[in-house]
């Protein structure tokens, strides 16, 4: 995809610069390493997820993303230039968990005032509807919402109309109708080939909304693919078959197969657990009279605690 930046840095020659390219990024707070020498690359128009449980160091790299502050190693380039300058050409913006917002103006209020701090920005009657605001602009915000209150800080995000949209957490403390109806306005956005990454322990939201989830655990990535493609990294898939007659030799011969983890062997059922159930599958299908296949993945759920080692 080629897009041009008015004013911005021209992008490497014939090529988009990504729209973050962080290496070996680190960052400590004393004793703690909260960063630890993250490599990731995301390019322009995805919508990323950067799932994670807490204290894994998704706000601290979207810290250095914005450039709130600096990495202590490593780097952090945003459009192909430093953080800073990305935000300062109106090319990032960022929708946040908590504060920002006055209570006692009104929700257009908001809009307009944020609006006077930008040189050029898309019209507010515009940004109001793109983020579902249109029929309460009138409300105050003290009266607005958690859900209501986070779609105004899209709007508000969405004034300078920037290449990449980075939420943290956004849906923290909403209600279910709150989440989908933020969710709704974000996607339907991204359909304009804005590149959108959010952070969230959500994993239900980050299967849902994202085209790809980076999964972070102690600062770095341990896992990095679509949903389905990280619930096949982490356990595997399980393949099912029956085959009649089948002993303890056809099991071991399955065993040696590549990829292949684990065999059991329940009467006339087989279960092979292995990395590629395709190939396993074919196995099956063609040299042996296995029949009734069924392929199923474990959950994002089990992949998170596998690989994150979290407990909760
Ligand atoms: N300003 C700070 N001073 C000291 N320690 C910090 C600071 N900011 C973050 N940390 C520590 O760095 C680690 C990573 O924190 P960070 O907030 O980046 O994680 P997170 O993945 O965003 O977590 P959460 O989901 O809870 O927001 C944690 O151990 C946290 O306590």
């Amino acid at each position: 995809m080629t897009q041009t930046f008015p004013g911005a840095a021209a992008p490497a020659a014939g090529r988009a610069a990504p729209a973050v390219a962080l290496r070996g990024l680190t960052k400590r707070f004393g004793a703690v390493t909260a960063v630890d020498g993250l490599d990731l690359t995301i390019e322009q128009g995805e919508i990323v997820a950067f799932l994670g449980p807490n204290g894994a160091g998704k706000t601290s790299t979207i810290d250095m993303v914005l450039g709130l502050s600096r990495p202590d190693a490593g780097t952090a380039e945003v459009f192909g230039m430093t953080p800073r300058s990305a935000v300062a050409h109106g090319l990032v913006t960022a929708v946040m968990q908590t504060g920002g917002l006055l209570k006692d103006l009104t929700v257009a209020e908001t809009v307009e005032l944020t609006a006077a701090l930008f040189a050029h920005t898309r019209p507010i009657a515009e940004v109001l509807e793109r983020a579902g605001l249109t029929a309460i602009a009138g409300r105050r915000v003290a009266k607005c919402s958690g859900g209501e209150q986070q779609r105004l800080r899209f709007a508000m995000a969405l004034l300078p109309e920037p290449e990449l949209l980075i939420l943290d957490e956004p849906t923290t403390g909403m209600d279910v109708e709150g989440r989908r109806d933020f969710w709704g306005a974000i996607r339907a956005d991204a359909e304009r080939g804005r590149t959108v990454v959010f952070a969230t322990h959500y994993l239900e939201e980050a299967d849902a909304y994202a085209d790809r989830i980076v999964l972070v655990s102690h600062g770095h990535v341990v896992a990095d693919g679509t949903a389905a493609e990280i619930k096949a990294q982490s356990s595997g898939r399980l393949v099912t078959a029956t085959w009649e007659g089948v002993g303890t030799s056809e099991a071991v011969g399955l065993r040696s197969l590549p990829g292949v983890e684990d065999v059991e062997l329940r009467g006339d059922t087989v279960l092979v657990r292995a990395k590629d159930s395709d190939s396993v599958a074919r196995h099956l299908l063609t040299t042996t009279p296995a029949r009734d296949l069924q392929i199923t993945s474990r959950g994002l759920e089990d992949a998170f605690l596998a690989l994150t080692g979290d407990n909760r």
